[in-house]
């Protein structure tokens, strides 16, 4: 929050637990000169789960000598807020079903849908859970070393998500997944690819592991394979020439086409349940689950709502196009940061 991004080079994967825990003091001993709850609010991302963020913000207190919400996806028992866990993952769920609606009149939903999903991180694992209670199977999941392609009707089930979220907190691979009994003959395994190509017959593909992880070639296979809606969970997921790929089925092949949401407004349930995380910090008030998963699902409609109407308003699409949710998301963002600038003097 407060529109700084950044990271670093320390790569915990080999690291014991007890060094990442040095690395994570060390760097907030820096690092707490230049954040605050009101300047930048750092929170989780790809290698950052709860636990790194609980080091970093006991460290910023031990620096700063106060409590304060500086640092979002805190535990539960020291000022986080439900649902941030889940957030992004759900979000993306939240804002597709929104899509698939719409582009269906109302009559679709994810229910019977085949969904194939990269990463098997906090995003991708959340994604997943919910397309699944949403009806839909999910036939893919990935890490940094391969891909599994679900082999049987039924699709990586729940109980499938959980085991792996165990696994990746002890920093797995899931190659060892796919070498156990239990899964070897449910489950293929592909070695150092993403999912798109090797899914077959697909409607719905949430990149949700990291960035540049659609490639042109990739995007004419999904296109190929059917699929029908491509939202990014992970952040600018797709490369420029997926994007160009996509954009243009959408221009020729009108209603019959893919339709791609960019991440910037697909995944945004994180940052804004980090929003709510800080809501609730500075009233020193705990909502319930439902009550932060109610407020996230408004705000995905509305985010969905602003990235069409404001295509609808600036780049009217062809009659039986769909509005372009790329060019919807970029304009609505860019105008609400020049309305401010100009509102506070920076520009005339
Ligand atoms: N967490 C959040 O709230 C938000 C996350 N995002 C974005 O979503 C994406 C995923 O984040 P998150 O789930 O939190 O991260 P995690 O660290 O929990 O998971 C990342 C996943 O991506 C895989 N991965 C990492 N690097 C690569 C790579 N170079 N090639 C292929 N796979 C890779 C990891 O595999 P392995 O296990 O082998 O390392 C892991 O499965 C990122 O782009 C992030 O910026 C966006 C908005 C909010
Ligand atoms: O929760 C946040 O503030 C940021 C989440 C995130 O990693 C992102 O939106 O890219």
């Amino acid at each position: 929050m407060g529109g700084a991004k950044g990271g670093a080079d320390f790569d915990p994967k080999g690291k014991s637990d007890n060094e990442i825990r040095k690395f994570c003091s060390a760097f907030m001993r820096e690092l707490n000169k230049h954040i605050g709850p009101d300047t930048d609010v750092p929170a989780g991302d790809i290698g950052v789960s709860p636990r790194e963020i609980g080091w970093m913000f006991g460290a910023y207190r031990a620096e700063k000598n106060r409590w304060e919400g500086v640092l979002t996806g805190k535990g539960g028992n020291w000022g986080g807020s439900l649902i941030r866990p889940e957030a992004t993952g759900y979000g993306l769920v939240y804002y597709v079903q929104h899509m698939i609606e719409y582009a269906s009149g109302g009559k679709e939903s994810f229910k019977g849908k085949r969904v194939a999903i990269s990463g098997s991180g906090n995003v991708a694992q959340y994604a997943a859970l919910k397309a699944i209670e949403y009806g839909a199977t999910i036939v893919s999941l990935s890490d940094s070393k391969g891909t599994i392609v679900a082999t049987g009707e039924e699709g990586i089930t729940p109980e499938l998500v959980h085991i792996i979220a165990d696994m990746k907190v002890k920093r797995k691979q899931l190659t060892e997944l796919v070498e156990s009994a239990e899964y070897k003959n449910k489950l293929e395994y592909v070695e150092g690819v993403r999912p798109w190509a090797h899914v077959g017959k697909v409607d719905v593909a949430l990149p949700s592991a990291t960035q540049n992880e659609v490639s042109g070639e990739e995007a004419t296979k999904l296109i190929e394979a059917g699929c029908k809606f491509i939202a990014e969970g992970s952040n600018m997921g797709c490369t420029q020439e997926a994007i160009d790929t996509f954009e243009k089925a959408r221009k020729e092949k009108k209603n019959d086409s893919i339709w791609y949401a960019p991440g910037k407004a697909a995944n945004a349930g994180g940052v804004a349940v980090s929003g709510l995380e800080m809501a609730q910090n500075s009233q020193r008030l705990s909502w319930t689950a439902e009550e932060v998963d109610e407020k996230l699902k408004a705000i995905m409609e509305a985010c969905f709502k602003n990235c069409l109407e404001t295509a609808k308003t600036y780049v009217p699409a062809a009659e039986g196009a769909f509005p372009s949710l790329v060019a919807g998301a970029n304009i609505a963002g860019f105008s609400k940061v020049a309305a401010a600038m100009h509102d506070q003097g920076d520009w005339w």
